[in-house]
């Protein structure tokens, strides 16, 4: 993780509402991690291939919103961990300390954690789906079509979202160093 110092420009209106200042800053964090942390761009892409396995595997309403909610679990262990790591950059001062690379494991392990969680629910879901049958063309199970799509819609939301670069990250330059 790289980071440092910030240019000072709030991204919502400080005299809009707390509720709507408060989703501005959280959707701010989640545009900012989805465009920079890789694992969630390939998180995106993993559940972009999961929309596409349920569009013709057509699990029930049920087996959707549990994959869906796995899936969410997923993005916030990464979010998180893109957190814990800021966190723990700007607290160390971009130093090493074994105490900051201790705290990035721990965080790193938490969404194995939940990543194993995950492919457990996937394998239940591929073993009562068993043998599969392709519904892509009809309108079998259509409501856990629509949550799946309208999440996976949201999902691409955030991660084509326009970034504002408004907070600069990086780690400082030590003395000396060229790049
Ligand atoms: N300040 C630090 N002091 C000691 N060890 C550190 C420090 N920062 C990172 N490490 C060690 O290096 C590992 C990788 O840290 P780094 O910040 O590069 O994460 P990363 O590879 O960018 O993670 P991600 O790919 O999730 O963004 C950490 O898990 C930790 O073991």
């Amino acid at each position: 993780m790289r980071d440092a110092g910030h240019r000072g420009r709030m991204a919502a209106d400080p005299k809009a509402q707390p509720f709507v200042r408060a989703v501005a800053y959280s959707l701010r964090g989640a545009v900012y991690a989805f465009h920079t942390e890789k694992n969630l761009k390939r998180d995106v892409w993993l559940f972009t291939c999961l929309a596409i396995a349920e569009w013709c595997l057509r699990p029930n309403l049920w087996q959707a919103a549990i994959t869906v909610f796995v899936s969410m679990c997923v993005f916030a262990a990464e979010m998180f961990n893109t957190a814990i790591e800021l966190a723990v950059d700007v607290a160390s001062g971009w130093t090493q300390h074994p105490v900051a690379g201790m705290a990035k494991d721990v965080a790193s392990g938490a969404v194995t954690f939940v990543a194993f969680g995950a492919l457990a629910i996937a394998a239940w879901l591929v073993a009562s789906n068993w043998p599969f049958h392709f519904w892509l063309w009809s309108r079998h199970n259509l409501g856990a079509v629509a949550l799946v799509t309208v999440w996976l819609a949201a999902v691409w939301a955030v991660r084509l979202w326009p970034y504002r670069v408004d907070v600069e990250i990086k780690r400082p330059r030590k003395e000396g160093e060229t790049t």
